[in-house]
């Protein structure tokens, strides 16, 4: 099958356990929970999205026709030396492309497979780490994983409902927009109140990398 990317680059993953860690992020077009056109996001499943993830037309972007082309693009946009090699899919949300081929083709190029996913689909087997970051009001498919990070405040999705699902790690992740502040001291103050959760800030966006 071929993939849709917005764009393909090297960085640090921002957010969560791994936070820190060189990375190169693979963001596939597309979501299954918002269209991306702004004029959408009122009457969208998921309305505080933070990403641009429309058409092919972002760095290393484009549409790869082979797992095999996509794995060359992303080995090629590594720059992070010989060990350690990690490969984060996000998008858009990646599980309506990342596919047994895919994941396939980036291990034999040497790279660990991270996913960032909505939770709303089934993540195939073999991926190293999953993330997963459940949206409020949209069923919750993929409810074990490596980490599970909530955006918070949810009104409808609070976090005592998703403490006790089998994840090696819990984070709260302020919600980014006009309630920012709000937002990460509200984060805060939810985990000093119980200890299951730990503060996951957007790093990244702290010392302004992608
Ligand atoms: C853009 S999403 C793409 C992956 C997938 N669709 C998902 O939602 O997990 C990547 C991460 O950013 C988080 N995110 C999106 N908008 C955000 C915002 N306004 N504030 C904080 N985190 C946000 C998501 O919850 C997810 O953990
Ligand atoms: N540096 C960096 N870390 C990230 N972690 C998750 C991200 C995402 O958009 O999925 C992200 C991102 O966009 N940039
Ligand atoms: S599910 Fe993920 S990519 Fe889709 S709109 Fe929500 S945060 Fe953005
Ligand atoms: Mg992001």
């Amino acid at each position: 099958m071929s993939y849709a990317v917005k764009e393909l680059f090297h960085t640090l993953q921002g957010e969560g356990a791994q936070a820190g860690r060189a990375a190169v992020f693979c963001r596939f077009a597309g979501c299954n929970l918002w269209s991306g056109r702004e004029e959408d996001r009122a009457g969208a499943a998921c309305r505080f999205c933070d990403t641009d993830f429309v058409g092919l037309d972002g760095e290393g972007g484009g549409r790869f026709a082979s797992a095999e082309a996509l794995a060359e693009a992303i080995a090629a946009t590594w720059a992070g030396g010989g060990a350690n090699r990690y490969v984060v899919f996000t998008g858009g949300e990646p599980l309506l492309q990342l596919d047994p081929a895919l994941i396939a083709a980036v291990h034999a190029r040497g790279f660990e497979v991270a996913v960032e996913t909505n939770g709303t689909l089934p993540a195939p087997p073999g991926i190293d780490w999953i993330c997963v970051s459940p949206k409020a009001g949209n069923g919750l498919v993929q409810t074990s994983g490596d980490e599970l990070k909530l955006v918070y405040p949810q009104a409808e999705a609070p976090p005592e409902r998703f403490a006790d699902l089998p994840f090696r790690h819990r984070f709260l992740q302020p919600m980014d927009g006009p309630q920012a502040a709000a937002n990460t001291a509200a984060a805060a103050a939810y985990c000093r109140s119980d200890a299951r959760w730990r503060l996951s800030l957007q790093t990244h966006k702290i010392i302004g990398i992608p």
